[in-house]
């Protein structure tokens, strides 16, 4: 069924493994900071980037700062703001550019009169990108659509991007499969094979790209999808971090089990129904 059943029994290829965070690492909440983190989630991903030789990296639409709060201590390599920011593994920063910074907070001020009539809105300005969450307002995601093409219309350098009950800005040369393939040129993501785990619309770029350079986009939950495999949810994805981590860390496939119905499989082709 999956490349990791087939391949059983044969030493491993080295892989670069990326992620998504909400909704991939940890489950979607009511808010973006009512986020909850499970305690030992930081410890199983350092566990995880050092069994991966540090080709470990998060990609996600928030900001890198945002991920090194809910991830403390941990400091990963992170593509945050959909790509337009970027800390590599070596730890350079790469900053965003001075103008898509200006014209995000345009955005973001034009937008801000609406959450006056609308305060159960939430504004989520960032360093380089724009959401406008109406989770707790669902009958307002056309008036929020509305503001934000009004708001992008001045800034024609910058795109919407849907995700869940959220509308983005984020500039138009920048998502999460240009990050993507930005890590894989640079150590120590550089010759391996990609695996990218997202759950989201904006996660479909990363798929693309993952799969363009021979690895696997791995898409979390029901939805159309280009990955060519889907998991079930935030527990397997621990799950299969875990065991792919133990797979790097033998560098070689465990033996499979003796009958493998005993064991319900974390992955499945995205492609059957
Ligand atoms: O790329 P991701 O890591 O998946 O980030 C996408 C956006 O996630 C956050 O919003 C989403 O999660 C919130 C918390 O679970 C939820 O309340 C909201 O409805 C979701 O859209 C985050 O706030 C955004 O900045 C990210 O771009």
């Amino acid at each position: 069924m999956s490349e990791l059943t087939e391949a059983r029994g044969t030493v491993a290829p080295l892989l670069a493994v990326f992620t998504d965070f909400d909704g991939t690492l940890v489950e979607i909440a009511e808010t973006p900071d009512a986020v909850e983190v499970p305690s030992e989630l930081a410890d199983g991903l350092d566990q995880a980037a050092r069994d991966f030789d540090n080709a470990f990296a998060v990609i996600t639409g928030r900001e890198v700062a945002d991920i090194d709060r809910f991830l403390s201590p941990l400091h990963l390599p992170v593509a945050g703001a959909h790509g337009a920011q970027r800390r590599r593994a070596d730890g350079t920063m790469l900053e965003v550019d001075a103008e898509i910074s200006a014209a995000a907070d345009d955005i973001a001020a034009a937008v801000a009169p609406l959450l006056e009539r609308h305060p159960e809105l939430i504004l989520e300005p960032k360093d380089g990108a724009v959401a406008l969450h109406y989770r707790q307002a669902p009958e307002l995601e056309q008036e929020c659509l509305l503001i934000m093409r009004e708001a992008v219309a001045e800034h024609l350098d910058f795109v919407l991007v849907p995700g869940k009950m959220v509308i983005e800005a984020r500039p138009a040369g920048y998502d999460k499969g240009s990050a993507l393939r930005a890590f894989m040129q640079e150590e120590p993501f550089l010759g391996r094979t990609p695996i990218f785990i997202g759950d989201d619309r904006t996660d479909e770029d990363a798929f693309r790209v993952a799969q363009e350079m021979g690895g696997i986009g791995i898409k979390l939950g029901p939805g159309e999808t280009v990955a060519r495999m889907r998991i079930a949810d935030v527990a397997s994805v621990h799950a299969l971090l875990r065991g792919l981590a133990e797979i790097a860390r033998r560098h070689e496939l465990p033996a499979a089990p003796e009958d493998e119905n005993d064991e319900a499989p974390l992955l499945r082709d995205a492609t059957a129904h």
